[in-house]
């Protein structure tokens, strides 16, 4: 069997990816969810597969099926239309495998498809990742609770939902449980961002995902934060550094679409045991 895998993270958001260019992985959310534990497995907060549109049966219609799509999964096993660190790991990991064409010292811009939509990512000359994250969506105002505290934020439609709240003492949030949340306005559920201003156009920022807990950073997330910031400056569009507790991000938003630029990481690569692979089914 010999299940390649590789091991990375942006910002500290971690992945386990696999190539499967052929859609021939049974990636049920049992191994998911098993893969991603970090006792019995290699742990992560999310999957990304590697595989071609024509062998993902949920992709949105009228994709390419040749073009390279994001199979993402959180951590309990569910799909998300959308991963921004995820997008800037699998932009790399197509680059440096070369299963995309390029040119010596040319910055090419890289096709990629997620449930979310195409998501074209270029790997700058010194590492980092700028992935074009489509138009920021306002969808409402809505509320979080954090114990017997209440957040007001604005819903966010980057692909995937979010509520971006911007408060005072972020450092201080108890994010180990999941916060409250108006099931009536995020029934799929929501990714909840924390937002407090350090500096002119520079914020901080925590998250609560959807289908993980609180991670070290979410890249959907903070396209949100910086669109919540805006927002409460009354502006639409502008530039903002975001720092998340695994590093510091760039996002950009404009009146059509938006950019984030940060880092991709790999750690390390091997084989799964058939052994495990079978005992996770
Ligand atoms: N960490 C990601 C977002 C992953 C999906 C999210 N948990 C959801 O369910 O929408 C990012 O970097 O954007």
């Amino acid at each position: 069997m010999a299940i390649a895998f590789l091991k990375a993270h942006g910002t500290e958001n971690d992945f386990v990816v696999l190539p499967d260019p052929d859609g021939d992985l049974d990636l049920t959310d049992s191994r998911v969810r098993a893969l991603c534990d970090r006792r019995r497995g290699l742990g992560a907060d999310g999957v990304l597969r590697v595989v071609r549109t024509r062998h993902v049966p949920d992709a949105p219609a009228g994709l390419d099926g040749d073009t390279w799509f994001m199979d993402y999964r959180n951590a309990d096993g569910s799909r998300a239309e959308m991963c921004g660190n995820g997008v800037r790991v699998f932009a790399r990991y197509l680059h440096d495998a070369a299963l995309v064409p390029s040119a010596p010292g040319e910055v090419v811009e890289i096709p990629i498809a997620t449930r979310g939509g195409m998501r074209p990512a270029t790997v700058n000359a010194d590492g980092t990742v700028t992935v074009n994250m489509g138009p920021v969506r306002v969808t409402g105002r809505s509320e979080t609770t954090v114990g017997d505290a209440r957040y007001p934020g604005l819903g966010i439609d980057v692909g995937n939902p979010h509520l971006a709240c911007v408060v005072e003492g972020v450092a201080d949030l108890d994010l180990t449980r999941q916060p409250g949340f108006d099931p009536e306005v995020f029934p799929r559920g929501v990714n909840l961002e924390f937002v407090e201003p350090v500096a002119p156009d520079e914020i901080r920022m925590r998250v609560h995902e959807r289908g993980v807990g609180e991670t070290r950073s979410c890249g959907t997330g903070t396209v949100a934060a910086a669109a919540a910031y805006l927002d409460a400056r009354d502006h639409a569009t502008g530039s903002v550094t975001v720092h998340i507790p695994g590093g510091t991000v760039q996002v950009t938003i404009t009146p059509t679409t938006s950019t984030l630029t940060g880092p991709a990481v790999f750690v390390a690569q091997g084989t799964l045991t058939d052994d495990w692979w079978i005992t996770h089914a």
